[in-house]
C-alpha cells in the first residue's frame, strides 16, 4: 500500500514538513510495510517557498533584508529546478511569524522586505516570479514593497509620506518615476489563497486587520486610509483596486502587485500541486493524508487541504483530513470531500495539549486513522 502525505503546516505550531514527518511515525507505527511519500504543501504562505523548491531541487538565495518592523533579518528566496522561475515568500520576509504577540503593529508593520527580495532577485537575473502572499504581519496596501522598488508616496506638499499606514490619509500623488526599470520585463504569478476585496466589510482590514493587531475600533479608520490610497491609484492610473477580488490579500499586497507590478492571481494550492506533481504520485496510491492548523469555512474556500482533496477525487484515491482543530459548521462539508476528518483535539486532547505537543498527537491520531482504515480493508 502507498500512502502520500501532503499536508500544510500547522500554522503557530508545526512547519509543513515536520507534519508530514509526524503523520509518516503514525503510519508505520500502524504498518512498517506501508510504503509512504511525503509532499508537504501551502497555499501561498509560509511555507510555500519550500515547498516548490525542495519539490523541483530548486535553489536557495539568502538576503539582508527588513523585517515587519524594520529590524534587519536574514530571508530567503529560491529558484525553481528550471533555473528561471524566481519564488518569493512575502512571509519569509514581512511575515506574522516574525513577531511577537506584543509586536504586532497594524500601522508600522512594512512589507519593505518582500520589496528588497524582489529587488535581490531582479539583480541576479530574474524576471520571471511566483509569489506567494499570505501570512502576512502587514495592512500596509504594499506599499512598503513599492517603496522598496523605487515608488515614492507624496503628500500634497511634495514631502514624501513618513512611515506608518495611518499616514497614507495624507497621500496625493505616487511618483513612479523612479521605480525599478526592470520591472517592465517581470512577470509577477500571485500564489494566493484568498480573493477578499481590499477594502469594506470583506476586505483586507475588516476580515485580517485583527489577527495583525489591528483593534476593532481601529478598523475604519485603518479602511479608509486603505480606500484612500485606492482613490489615488484610480485617479492616476486607472485601476480600481476597492472591490478587485483578490486585491485584499497579505494586508492588500494583492493590490499593489495588480496595479504596480501587472501581477496576475492563481490559486496558490494549484501552483504548488503542479510543481510537487501530486497528480502522477496518486496513481498509484490508495491513500492521501492532508491536514492544516484550523479547517474551517475558510478552507472550502481554496485553502490547501481542499485542492489535495480535488486532486485524490481525480484520481480515485481516498482523502483523510487531519487538522489541529476543526470547526463544527465547517465539518458537514469537509466530509463530503474527505472519508474521514479528525482533528488532534478532541474530548480527550485539550487545545493547550494539541499545541503544545502536535508531533505527539498526530503521531498516535494517524496511527489510529490507518489502523481503522487496514481493519476496514479486511472486512
Ligand atoms: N497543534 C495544533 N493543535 C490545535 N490547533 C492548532 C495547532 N496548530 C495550529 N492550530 C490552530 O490553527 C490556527 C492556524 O490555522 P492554519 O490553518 O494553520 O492557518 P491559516 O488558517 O492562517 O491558513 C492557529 O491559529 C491555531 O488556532
Ligand atoms: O493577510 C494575509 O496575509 C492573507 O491574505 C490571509 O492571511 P492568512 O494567509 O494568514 O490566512
Amino acid at each position: 500500500m502507498k500512502v502520500i502525505i501532503s499536508p500544510d503546516s500547522y500554522k503557530g505550531t508545526l512547519s509543513a514538513v515536520e507534519v508530514a514527518k509526524s503523520m509518516q511515525r503514525g503510519i508505520l507505527d500502524a504498518d512498517q510495510s506501508i510504503e509512504t511519500m511525503i509532499l508537504p504543501v501551502a497555499d501561498g504562505g509560509e511555507g510555500t517557498l519550500q515547498s516548490l523548491i525542495t519539490s523541483t531541487e530548486g535553489q536557495y538565495f539568502s538576503v539582508n533584508v527588513l523585517d515587519p518592523l524594520g529590524r534587519a533579518i536574514q530571508a530567503q528566496y529560491g529558484v525553481l529546478g528550471d533555473q528561471e522561475t524566481c519564488v518569493i515568500e512575502m512571509a519569509q520576509a514581512s511575515g506574522i511569524m516574525l513577531l511577537q504577540d506584543n509586536e504586532k503593529n497594524p500601522n508600522l508593520a512594512t512589507s519593505y522586505g518582500t520589496g528588497q527580495l524582489i529587488k535581490a532577485a531582479l539583480d541576479q537575473g530574474f524576471r520571471k516570479f511566483i509569489i506567494g502572499i499570505g501570512g502576512s504581519a502587514t495592512n500596509d496596501a504594499g506599499i512598503g514593497m513599492l517603496k522598496a522598488l523605487g515608488v515614492r508616496l507624496l503628500a500634497t506638499d511634495g514631502s514624501e509620506l513618513e512611515n506608518g499606514v495611518l499616514n497614507l490619509e495624507k497621500l496625493a500623488t505616487i511618483d513612479i518615476r523612479q521605480m525599478d526599470a526592470r520591472l517592465a520585463d517581470a512577470t509577477f504569478t500571485i500564489a494566493c489563497d484568498v480573493d477578499n476585496p481590499l477594502i469594506g466589510e470583506r476586505g483586507a482590514t475588516a476580515i485580517f486587520g485583527p489577527q495583525k493587531g489591528v483593534k476593532k475600533h481601529q478598523i475604519v479608520h485603518f479602511d479608509n486610509c486603505l480606500k484612500h490610497f485606492a482613490d489615488i491609484v484610480e485617479k492616476q492610473f486607472s485601476i480600481r483596486l476597492h472591490d478587485y477580488k483578490g486585491a485584499g490579500a497579505a494586508g492588500g499586497m494583492g493590490g499593489a502587485l495588480i496595479a504596480f507590478l501587472k501581477g496576475t492571481f492563481h490559486a496558490g494550492i494549484e501552483i504548488v500541486l503542479g510543481a510537487v506533481k501530486l497528480q502522477g504520485h496518486l496513481a498509484d496510491a490508495q491513500l492521501v493524508i492532508t491536514g492544516e492548523g484550523k479547517s474551517d469555512l475558510q478552507t472550502l474556500h481554496g485553502k490547501a487541504p481542499l485542492g489535495v482533496a480535488k486532486a485524490a477525487k481525480q484520481a480515485n484515491v481516498e482523502a483523510i483530513l487531519l487538522s489541529g482543530g476543526i470547526d463544527v459548521k465547517a465539518k458537514g462539508t469537509l466530509q463530503k470531500y474527505f472519508s474521514v476528518v479528525e482533528s488532534l483535539v478532541d474530548q480527550e486532547v485539550t487545545v493547550q495539549q494539541a499545541m503544545q505537543e502536535p508531533a505527539h498527537f498526530i503521531r498516535l491520531k494517524i496511527k489510529k486513522i490507518i489502523e481503522c482504515y487496514i481493519q476496514k480493508g479486511d472486512d
